[in-house]
Parts: structure tokens; C-alpha cells; sequence
């Protein structure tokens, strides 16, 4: 079903949270949010300590075109927080989330991967994996994700039918992939297929939104030993020619790099392969960066290209822990992705927790300061994410001018009165009022889920709700 569109002015009333700055979260204890109709936000007001009463008169006062808005309240433990942006997600491995064993990158590719993306020439297949999918990322508060789809340019295009039609924002990629690294019945028979066939779906894309407000295409080789060098500099030159963002995996696994050492012996490093074939831009995403050399590292930097960092992929397919910190340090452009199905979860949230547990791990083998915050990882989720795929004025924060991608988060309440039975309310985080706001926000953090997401908007369009959602708009379930 069709996200349903805003149906008036709307005002979010009740605390919001969102990141300041990379190590400062902004809590608006007492805040009320402008939204128009297109979705964009026009007042943000943080101090209405006087209550919802006061609020009103306020806005009747000062806001008069406002004065008929819709308003959306938040009762109890609740709070607003900018949607999560998955930075770097394989839709059509779905089916396989939580499926790895004991594989690492190149084995786990030939085991799950390649088996079940060929199977996407099935579009019934793609249509049934790809509506799950949607629902399912939404649910966990997702508002906008990059995603690696399959060769298949037929089950592409019906991903992004999908996210348009559902409301989430998305990137969505063409995988090519022409060497014999695949099997003989999952690649591209040719470089010039492979560009015929990105070219076809980058216009289907642009067809469908033609403006990228929602769904736009992006240029996707899988990564350097899944192309042939022609190939690499066939992408390199496509994305160029339609302006497209690039999306591709570098130094996840030694195994892949030596890999890479192998067929590319003239290249002075993986990073170098991806910048001799013109692949390294402002608008390329790159997943992973797990084991990048310090020469690698500046070129990217020099590119202004982005990184994903996907913690929980790291973790379950063994390829090692990201140096965040340093890569911070050094001024990289950082989101998180999950990476499924490296990844074994589809919650962005969950990749937050997975990404402050790698952090430790390597304080813990290496040096404190490697300790990513609470405060930091909620930042790489949002303004991080926003500005990995080149959103950055539009989402990632609660500001005038930026669209209204949110979550309505609600904690659950351990009621003072009545509660004998030990009965909780929806939802794995207990709050029995004596915590501040930040404990909230870090209680939801370390064991928050999707019970606690109770509705989301995509510029304004509520795309996802559950029962526990009593705003305005009425429901947009699917
Ligand atoms: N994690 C991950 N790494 C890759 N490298 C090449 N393809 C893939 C993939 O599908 N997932
Ligand atoms: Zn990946």
C-alpha cells in the first residue's frame, strides 16, 4: 500500500532528540515541530516547559498559519528521533539473514550469496523478498538506505517500485559483476552488457522519480575482484556520464585483499584500483574499510569519498574490527550500514550497539581513546549516514528547512500504582520515571528494539506505525 501523504500542516509536540554534534546529543525535553505540507520543517521550538496548553496559545499568537495544523502528541516515556540511514544493505540477501556459520567473505559469497541473488531472475521472487524487506527495514526506523539489489534489471527496478511506493528513501543499485569470480549462471556476460544493462535501470529509475526526491539509481560494481579492469573503468565513466552516486566494498577481509593484490598487480593498493578506474569520487560510498593501509586512506580522504561501516558484518563473517576512531580522527565521512546479509540484523539501531561492542574491543586490545560513545554511534546513524550519501542538508537532524524523517520512539512505563502483576508495557526498556532524559535515550540504546518504534515518516508521509500510534494521520500500515 501507498505510504499515506501529510494531510495538512502538522506539529510533532513532545521531546525530540538529536545529534549537536558528533559527541553532543540535543535533548528537547519540552520541543514542538512545524511540518507543512511537503514535508519540510518550518519551526522548531525546544522550551515549552509551560505545557501543551501554553503551547497552543503560543502558536495562536505568533504562528498563524498553524493554527489549524494537526498535532501530534507524545504521551508518556516518549521521544522524536531523526529516521536511521543504512548506509550499505544487500535487499535481495534478506532470506538469509542470520545464515553464515563459520564462512568468511569469499567462502560465505559462493555458500549464500550468489545462490540466492541468482534466484532473482525469478520476479515474483524479487517482488515477495523485496516487499518484506521494505516493511521490515521501515519498521526498525529506517527512512533511507543504499541498496546493492542484483544483476537482474527487472527485479531492480521492481526495488525501486517498492521503496517509491512505500515512501522510503532510498538508493538503488544494479550489482555489476563480470568476472570469473562468479559462477557462470549469476554474472554479466559482457562490459558491454553490464553498462547496457546499470544504463537501463539508472533510466528506469530516473523515470519513475524524476526528480530523486525518493528513489534514486546508483552506480554499483560488487568490488574489484567481481569486475574485470575494462569493466571497473566502464562504471567509472558511466557514473560520471549520468552523475550517479557509487556504491562498492573495499578491505573487508585479508583473504579479499590478497585476492585483489592477485589480480590487479600493477595497482599499488585496493584503494588505488578503485582510483585508476575512476571510482573514487565525492559521491562513492565505500563498505567496510576494515584493514585500509594509511597511503589508502589519504587517497580516500583526498577523493572525498564516504565509508560504511557495517560492525555486525565484521563481527559475524569474521573480517575484523574497523579502526572508527582513527578514521574519524583523520576526518573521514562515516555511517553505518548492516550490511545484510554479512550482517545479521536489519535494525540500524542494533548496528549502533554492534558498532560501540567493536569499539571496545579494540580499546580493549589497542588504545581507550578507540571507545566510540553512545552519543557518537547515534551520530554516524543519522548526520553521518545523511552526509555518506549526500543528504546532508536534507536529513540526519531536526532543523528548519530539513524533511521530516522521524521515529516516534515510546519506552514502556513501570506504572507506580496497579502493578501487582508485574505486568510491562510493550516493548523491552522498563522506565520508572526517576532516570533523566539521556539515561532514556541510553537505557533505548543498549536494549531498545523495534517493539519501541511506534510510527515513521519519510518528508512528512507517515510509512510505518504500529498499534501503539494514535497520531493524526490515521494509519499507513501496510
Ligand atoms: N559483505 C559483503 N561483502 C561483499 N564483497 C563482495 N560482495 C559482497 C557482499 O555481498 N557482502
Ligand atoms: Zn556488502
Amino acid at each position: 500500500m501507498a505510504a499515506s501523504a501529510p494531510i495538512s500542516k502538522m506539529i510533532y509536540v513532545g521531546p525530540f532528540v538529536h545529534s549537536r554534534s558528533l559527541t553532543e546529543l540535543e535533548i528537547g525535553e519540552n520541543g514542538a515541530i512545524g511540518v507543512d505540507e511537503n514535508g519540510i520543517i518550518r519551526f522548531v521550538e525546544r522550551d515549552f516547559h509551560e505545557g501543551f496548553e501554553k503551547l497552543m496559545a503560543y502558536v495562536e499568537e505568533n504562528k498563524d498559519e498553524w493554527v489549524h495544523a494537526k498535532v501530534v502528541k507524545i504521551e508518556g516515556n516518549g521521544f522524536f528521533f531523526p529516521g536511521f540511514i543504512d548506509t550499505h544493505v544487500h535487499a535481495p540477501q534478506h532470506p538469509n539473514t542470520g545464515l553464515f556459520g563459520k564462512t568468511t567473505l569469499l567462502d560465505w559469497l559462493k555458500k549464500y550469496t550468489f545462490p540466492m541473488e541468482s534466484s532473482f531472475s525469478s520476479l515474483p521472487r524479487a517482488h515477495r523478498v523485496y516487499q518484506n524487506f521494505v516493511s521490515r527495514t521501515l519498521s526498525h526506523g529506517t527512512t533511507t538506505c543504499s541498496y546493492f539489489a542484483t544483476i537482474h534489471v527487472p527485479a531492480t527496478n521492481a526495488l525501486a517500485d517498492i521503496c517509491l511506493k512505500r515512501g522510503q528513501r532510498a538508493f538503488v543499485g544494479r550489482v555489476c559483476m563480470n568476472s570469473d569470480l562468479s559462477p557462470e549462471y549469476y554474472r554479466d556476460e559482457s562490459v558491454e552488457s553490464s553498462v547496457r544493462d546499470s544504463k537501463a535501470s539508472i533510466d528506469y529509475i530516473r523515470s519513475i522519480d524524476p526528480n530523486g526526491e525518493i528513489v534514486k539509481p546508483i552506480v554499483t560494481p560488487r568490488f574489484s575482484p567481481s569486475c574485470t579492469p575494462d569493466c571497473l573503468s566502464a562504471m567509472g565513466k558511466l557514473a560520471q556520464e549520468t552523475d550517479t552516486h557509487i556504491q562498492t566494498h573495499i578491505s573487508e577481509n585479508k583473504g579479499e585483499i590478497a585476492l585483489v593484490q592477485e589480480l590487479f598487480p600493477s595497482s599499488k593498493s585496493y584503494a588505488d584500483v578503485y582510483d585508476t578506474h575512476g571510482l573514487l569520487t565525492p559521491k562513492t560510498i565505500l563498505a567496510h574499510a576494515v584493514h585500509l593501509s594509511p597511503q589508502e586512506r589519504k587517497i580516500i580522504l583526498a577523493r572525498k569519498s564516504k565509508i560504511s561501516h557495517c560492525p555486525a558484518s565484521n563481527t559475524a563473517i569474521t573480517s575484523g574490527c574497523a579502526p572508527i576512531r582513527e578514521l574519524l580522527n583523520e576526518g573521514h565521512t562515516i555511517g553505518l550500514g548492516t550490511d545484510i546479509s554479512g550482517g545479521f540484523h536489519p535494525s540500524i539501531l542494533e548496528n549502533v550497539r554492534q558498532a560501540i561492542w567493536v569499539s571496545r574491543h579494540l580499546a580493549i586490545t589497542t588504545n581507550d581513546s578507540a571507545k566510540l560513545s553512545t552519543e557518537e554511534a547515534l551520530y554516524l546513524a543519522t548526520r553521518g549516514g545523511a552526509a555518506v550519501v549526500g543528504l546532508e542538508e536534507k536529513v540526519g537532524g531536526f532543523e528548519v528547512g530539513k524533511e521530516w524523517d522521524a521515529q516516534m520512539i515510546q519506552l514502556g512505563e513501570v506504572k507506580q500504582e496497579g502493578n501487582e502483576d508485574g505486568i510491562f508495557e510493550e516493548g523491552p526498556v522498563d522506565v520508572f520515571g526517576w532516570e533523566s532524559w539521556a539515561e532514556r535515550v541510553e537505557k533505548w540504546v543498549y536494549s531498545g528494539d523495534d517493539r519501541n518504534t511506534v510510527a515513521v515518516w519519510v518528508r512528512g508521509r507517515l510509512v510505518h506505525n504500529t498499534s501503539r500510534y494514535t497520531g493524526a494521520e490515521g494509519t499507513a500500515a501496510p
